[in-house]
Protein backbone atom coordinates (compact mmCIF):
# COMPACT_ATOMS: atom_id res chain seq x y z
CA UNK A 1 0.00 0.00 0.00
CA UNK A 2 3.10 1.99 0.92
CA UNK A 3 4.07 2.26 -2.69
CA UNK A 4 1.23 2.55 -4.33
CA UNK A 5 0.58 5.95 -1.64
CA UNK A 6 3.87 7.04 -2.84
CA UNK A 7 3.31 6.55 -6.62
CA UNK A 8 0.18 8.07 -5.79
CA UNK A 9 1.47 11.41 -4.58
CA UNK A 10 4.47 11.39 -6.82
CA UNK A 11 1.59 11.97 -9.76
CA UNK A 12 0.39 14.59 -7.99
CA UNK A 13 3.98 16.25 -8.07
CA UNK A 14 3.02 16.69 -11.41
CA UNK A 15 3.04 20.65 -12.46
CA UNK A 16 1.68 22.04 -15.56
CA UNK A 17 3.47 25.38 -17.03
CA UNK A 18 1.44 27.92 -19.42
CA UNK A 19 3.79 30.80 -20.74
CA UNK A 20 1.42 33.59 -21.56
CA UNK A 21 1.65 37.01 -22.92
CA UNK A 22 4.01 39.06 -24.87
CA UNK A 23 7.80 37.42 -24.36
CA UNK A 24 10.14 39.70 -23.65
CA UNK A 25 12.17 41.24 -26.57
CA UNK A 26 15.57 40.87 -24.62
CA UNK A 27 15.91 37.51 -25.63
CA UNK A 28 14.74 35.23 -29.10
CA UNK A 29 11.60 33.18 -28.20
CA UNK A 30 13.31 29.92 -27.66
CA UNK A 31 16.07 30.63 -26.36
CA UNK A 32 13.40 32.33 -23.09
CA UNK A 33 11.39 28.42 -23.63
CA UNK A 34 14.78 26.94 -23.21
CA UNK A 35 16.04 28.96 -19.73
CA UNK A 36 12.55 27.93 -18.60
CA UNK A 37 12.80 24.58 -19.03
CA UNK A 38 15.83 24.51 -17.89
CA UNK A 39 15.04 26.30 -14.65
CA UNK A 40 12.32 24.20 -14.19
CA UNK A 41 15.06 21.02 -14.14
CA UNK A 42 17.34 22.22 -11.83
CA UNK A 43 13.90 21.14 -9.03
CA UNK A 44 12.85 17.98 -11.17
CA UNK A 45 16.70 17.07 -11.22
CA UNK A 46 16.17 17.27 -7.20
CA UNK A 47 13.16 16.21 -6.46
CA UNK A 48 10.26 13.65 -7.65
CA UNK A 49 8.67 16.70 -9.40
CA UNK A 50 7.53 16.76 -12.92
CA UNK A 51 6.64 19.45 -15.29
CA UNK A 52 4.87 19.53 -18.50
CA UNK A 53 4.22 21.92 -20.82
CA UNK A 54 0.86 23.51 -21.40
CA UNK A 55 -0.68 26.06 -23.63
CA UNK A 56 -4.00 25.55 -21.68
CA UNK A 57 -4.91 29.06 -18.87
CA UNK A 58 -5.70 26.70 -16.13
CA UNK A 59 -2.22 25.62 -15.54
CA UNK A 60 -0.30 25.20 -12.19
CA UNK A 61 2.41 27.61 -13.07
CA UNK A 62 1.30 30.58 -15.56
CA UNK A 63 4.68 32.33 -16.55
CA UNK A 64 4.47 35.79 -18.39
CA UNK A 65 6.73 38.88 -18.60
CA UNK A 66 4.94 42.24 -17.24
CA UNK A 67 5.74 45.54 -16.43
CA UNK A 68 4.47 48.14 -13.66
CA UNK A 69 1.03 47.64 -12.83
CA UNK A 70 0.28 44.40 -14.36
CA UNK A 71 -3.09 43.13 -12.68
CA UNK A 72 -2.11 42.09 -9.03
CA UNK A 73 -1.78 44.06 -5.96
CA UNK A 74 2.52 43.56 -6.41
CA UNK A 75 3.18 46.27 -9.21
CA UNK A 76 6.29 46.36 -11.15
CA UNK A 77 8.85 49.24 -10.14
CA UNK A 78 10.88 49.63 -13.52
CA UNK A 79 14.31 48.92 -14.19
CA UNK A 80 16.23 47.45 -11.61
CA UNK A 81 14.68 46.85 -7.79
CA UNK A 82 12.54 43.97 -8.01
CA UNK A 83 13.30 41.63 -10.84
CA UNK A 84 9.99 39.51 -10.61
CA UNK A 85 7.63 37.44 -8.21
CA UNK A 86 5.66 34.11 -7.89
CA UNK A 87 3.08 33.17 -5.57
CA UNK A 88 2.83 29.99 -3.62
CA UNK A 89 0.97 26.65 -5.10
CA UNK A 90 -2.84 26.50 -4.78
CA UNK A 91 -6.07 27.60 -7.33
CA UNK A 92 -5.89 31.07 -9.50
CA UNK A 93 -3.13 32.88 -8.89
CA UNK A 94 -1.20 30.20 -7.08
CA UNK A 95 1.79 29.39 -8.95
CA UNK A 96 2.05 31.89 -10.95
CA UNK A 97 5.00 34.03 -12.18
CA UNK A 98 5.53 37.26 -13.39
CA UNK A 99 9.38 38.92 -14.37
CA UNK A 100 9.89 42.26 -14.66
CA UNK A 101 9.90 43.30 -18.40
CA UNK A 102 11.47 46.57 -17.77
CA UNK A 103 14.66 44.73 -16.55
CA UNK A 104 17.16 43.87 -19.26
CA UNK A 105 17.41 40.01 -19.32
CA UNK A 106 20.11 37.58 -20.15
CA UNK A 107 21.03 34.21 -20.91
CA UNK A 108 24.25 35.51 -19.46
CA UNK A 109 26.67 38.42 -19.59
CA UNK A 110 25.21 42.09 -18.92
CA UNK A 111 21.93 41.94 -17.37
CA UNK A 112 19.97 39.75 -15.34
CA UNK A 113 20.11 35.97 -15.77
CA UNK A 114 16.96 34.72 -16.89
CA UNK A 115 17.92 31.23 -15.74
CA UNK A 116 18.56 32.13 -12.61
CA UNK A 117 16.20 34.46 -11.88
CA UNK A 118 13.23 32.08 -13.01
CA UNK A 119 14.84 28.71 -10.76
CA UNK A 120 14.57 31.10 -7.54
CA UNK A 121 11.15 31.87 -8.76
CA UNK A 122 10.04 28.54 -9.58
CA UNK A 123 10.77 27.33 -5.74
CA UNK A 124 8.29 30.13 -4.68
CA UNK A 125 5.78 28.71 -6.98
CA UNK A 126 6.49 25.76 -5.53
CA UNK A 127 6.12 26.34 -1.93
CA UNK A 128 9.43 27.37 -0.77
CA UNK A 129 10.29 30.56 1.03
CA UNK A 130 13.54 33.17 1.26
CA UNK A 131 16.76 31.29 2.91
CA UNK A 132 18.73 33.59 4.82
CA UNK A 133 21.94 31.34 3.36
CA UNK A 134 23.88 33.51 0.63
CA UNK A 135 24.22 29.90 -1.55
CA UNK A 136 20.85 29.04 -1.14
CA UNK A 137 19.04 29.83 -4.96
CA UNK A 138 16.10 31.26 -2.37
CA UNK A 139 18.32 34.14 -1.04
CA UNK A 140 15.96 37.52 -1.30
CA UNK A 141 19.04 39.45 -3.66
CA UNK A 142 20.03 38.30 -6.75
CA UNK A 143 23.25 37.16 -6.83
CA UNK A 144 24.71 35.85 -10.61
CA UNK A 145 25.48 31.98 -9.43
CA UNK A 146 27.57 30.02 -10.88
CA UNK A 147 24.76 27.90 -12.52
CA UNK A 148 26.99 24.64 -11.54
CA UNK A 149 25.55 23.95 -8.23
CA UNK A 150 22.65 26.29 -8.12
CA UNK A 151 20.61 24.48 -5.52
CA UNK A 152 22.23 24.28 -1.64
CA UNK A 153 21.69 21.20 0.58
CA UNK A 154 19.17 23.06 2.20
CA UNK A 155 17.08 24.09 -1.19
CA UNK A 156 17.10 20.35 -2.00
CA UNK A 157 16.48 19.18 1.68
CA UNK A 158 13.72 22.02 1.56
CA UNK A 159 12.12 20.86 -1.82
CA UNK A 160 11.92 17.24 -0.49
CA UNK A 161 10.12 18.37 2.57
CA UNK A 162 7.23 19.51 0.51
CA UNK A 163 6.83 17.10 -2.41
C1 LIG B 1 18.63 43.24 -7.99
N1 LIG B 1 17.40 43.21 -7.28
C2 LIG B 1 17.24 42.40 -6.23
O1 LIG B 1 18.09 41.64 -5.79
C3 LIG B 1 15.86 42.48 -5.60
N2 LIG B 1 15.40 41.13 -5.30
C4 LIG B 1 14.49 40.55 -6.12
O2 LIG B 1 14.02 41.08 -7.11
C5 LIG B 1 13.99 39.18 -5.68
C6 LIG B 1 14.25 38.16 -6.78
C7 LIG B 1 15.76 37.83 -6.98
C8 LIG B 1 16.36 37.19 -5.73
C9 LIG B 1 15.97 36.94 -8.17
C10 LIG B 1 12.51 39.33 -5.43
N3 LIG B 1 11.98 38.05 -5.00
O3 LIG B 1 12.35 37.57 -3.82
C11 LIG B 1 11.18 37.33 -5.79
O4 LIG B 1 10.85 36.18 -5.46
C12 LIG B 1 15.85 43.35 -4.32
C13 LIG B 1 16.74 42.75 -3.23
C14 LIG B 1 16.34 44.74 -4.66
C15 LIG B 1 14.40 43.40 -3.80
CA1 LIG C 1 12.12 46.17 -11.52
ZN1 LIG D 1 2.53 40.06 -10.65
ZN1 LIG E 1 12.09 35.52 -3.74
Amino acid sequence: YAKIKKNKDRQLSSKAVTIIGRYTRDLPRNTVDALIESAFSVWARASSLTFVRSHTLNADIMVEFVTNEHGDFYPFDGPRGTLAHAFGPGQGIGGDTHFDDDEHWTAGGTGFNLFVVAAHEFGHALGLKHSRNRESLMYPTYISFSSANLLSMEDVANINALY
